[in-house]
């Protein structure tokens, strides 16, 4: 019995998996000094519909992971593949249809107003009449919070957490059911982070998002994350829920979580659930 059921449960755990990376070494040159390994023999799996959050220290190789699954950078050695395709695939035409990215500053184009920075995904694609890429936009710019009367705001005009919103407009503006955050609460005030928060939440839920975010902000990190993988030693150390990542021993992970900063959002969080449960 074990023997048919294996293979079976194999393949349940790989039609799970959205993303896969396998064996990944990232190397890089330095000037006249032996190569960087950023990542020695990585592996990860990204599951379908969790919020997977990775950490890790600075130069660990988050942003150079993220952009390897999106296919932005090229591993030296290893495999990625995203949606059951090879990551080359991404950077094809129609790529935005498959994987929606928020670049940490929004990267809005300044001359274009809101609603022509939502609607350039479709348009680039020229699949959809105009009309129809403009009243996709709009859509979708209502779903993330903003005014239809917003759409001729230039992105000089908006606040820190208007351009977010509108850069995450434009990341779903095709519908995929994968999304990539780098530092999606960076540089937000307080309140302006916590409404941002809380709108990933509910779009994560009501579109049945799978989404791959990179942050240092705990709160951001335990109101949105299903399973933490932590980078260190050029590897990922422990890929896991909260309350194990926590019980896994490393300096990093005692630093990160268990230092006075992250007792604090530990705090806030339980004070929070217990509030919310008092409702
Ligand atoms: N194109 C590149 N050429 C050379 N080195 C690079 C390149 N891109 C990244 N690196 C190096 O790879 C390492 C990891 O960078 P990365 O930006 O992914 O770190 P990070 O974990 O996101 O750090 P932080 O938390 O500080 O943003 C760094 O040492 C960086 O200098």
């Amino acid at each position: 019995m074990d023997v048919v059921a294996a293979p079976a449960a194999d393949r349940a755990r790989a039609a799970d998996a959205v993303i896969e990376v396998r064996g990944l070494w990232s190397v890089f040159p330095t000037p006249g000094g032996s190569p960087v390994v950023v990542h020695r023999d990585l592996d990860l799996t990204v599951r379908r519909g969790e919020v997977l959050t990775l950490v890790g220290g600075s130069g660990t190789g988050k942003t150079v992971l993220l952009r390897q699954m999106l296919g932005l950078n090229r591993p030296a050695r290893g495999r990625i593949t995203v949606l059951g395709r090879p990551v080359a695939e991404l950077t094809s035409a129609g790529a935005a249809a498959r994987v929606g990215m928020l670049f940490q500053q929004g990267a809005l184009f300044s001359a274009f107003n809101v609603l022509d920075n939502i609607a350039l995904p479709l348009r680039e694609t020229r699949a959809v009449p105009d009309a129809l890429a403009r009243e996709a936009a709009l859509l979708k710019l209502q779903m993330v919070g903003l005014q239809p009367g917003d759409a001729l705001k230039m992105p000089a005009e908006l606040s820190g957490g208007m351009i977010k919103r509108v850069a995450l407009a434009r990341a779903l503006v095709m519908d995929p059911p994968l999304l990539m955050l780098d530092e999606p609460t960076a540089g937000l005030d307080p309140d302006s982070s916590d409404a941002f928060v809380a709108l990933l939440r509910s779009l994560h839920q009501e579109l049945g998002l799978t989404v791959v975010m990179v942050t240092h902000d705990l709160d951001t990190l335990f109101e949105l994350a299903d399973r933490v993988a932590v980078l260190a030693e050029q590897h990922v150390i422990v890929c896991a829920p909260v309350p194990e990542v926590l019980a896994f021993d490393h300096p990093f992970i005692r630093h990160f979580f268990l230092g006075e900063r992250g007792q604090r959002a530990m705090e806030l969080l339980n004070t929070r659930r217990h509030t919310e449960k008092g409702q």
